[in-house]
């Protein structure tokens, strides 16, 4: 289980942007969550992803106070891939960070073997972003936070990589937290849907 114990989290010296936020995420479970712009939704994935540090309260991955040494178990993918992807390298090199290369996942991705030679400005925005995912979807990933994943894509390429993702969480048990502003794709995607708001002071 994913677990926000009374999560609070403000900028410098700014007002609170969230407090006392509560959420569980169980293993295999896609949770959608939307709402209002500028709510705190992305500040909530970095945190979750161990980027940025709560000012109060706790999260536990499996039982284990969060962050973990090591490799980290929640891992996020965000929408802009090529702000997360080193320019001078290759993708196989990019891909590497992620841990060992699954020739499986890469081909359920539709990762093509010619484009591991590429930098990433030599691909496209949709398989960058596959390129992200496989990194992200290492062996020790237990969550994965997909912040806006697919919002820059067209819907057919939206829709393959939803499809697949979906396939692999559910085979390995992994728990998602969709972000998103479109309802019809977190309908179609997720089984339960939070609005933000309703985060703040409740258990879920
Ligand atoms: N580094 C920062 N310093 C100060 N304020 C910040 C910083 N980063 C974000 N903010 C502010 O924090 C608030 C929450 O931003 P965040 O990106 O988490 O919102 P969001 O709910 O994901 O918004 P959207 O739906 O538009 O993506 C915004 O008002 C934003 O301007």
């Amino acid at each position: 289980m994913l677990e926000v114990n009374g999560v609070s989290y403000r900028y410098q010296n700014n007002p609170w942007l969230f407090k006392q936020l509560n959420l569980v995420i169980h293993p295999g479970e896609v949770v959608g969550l939307y709402g209002k712009s500028g709510t705190g939704k992305t500040t909530l994935a970095t945190i979750l992803a161990g980027l940025k540090k709560q000012a109060q309260g706790d999260i536990k991955v499996d039982g284990n106070l969060y962050p973990i040494k090591g490799f980290q178990p929640v891992q996020l993918v965000w929408q802009l891939p090529e702000k997360v992807v080193n320019p001078k390298w290759r993708m196989e090199k990019v891909l590497a960070e992620g841990g060992d290369l699954d020739p499986e996942l890469l081909t359920a991705l539709g990762i093509n073997e010619e484009w591991l030679n590429r930098y990433p400005g030599e691909l496209s925005g949709g398989e960058l972003q596959r390129f992200c995912l496989a990194r992200a979807l290492g062996p020790e990933t237990r969550y994965l936070i997909a912040d806006e994943m697919t919002t820059m894509l067209d819907a057919i390429t939206q829709a393959q990589i939803w499809h697949t993702v979906l396939q692999l969480v559910k085979q390995r048990n992994i728990g998602i937290l969709a972000i998103s502003h479109d309802p019809h794709l977190l309908k179609r995607v997720c089984d339960r849907i939070i609005n933000f708001d309703e985060l703040v002071g409740n258990v879920y």
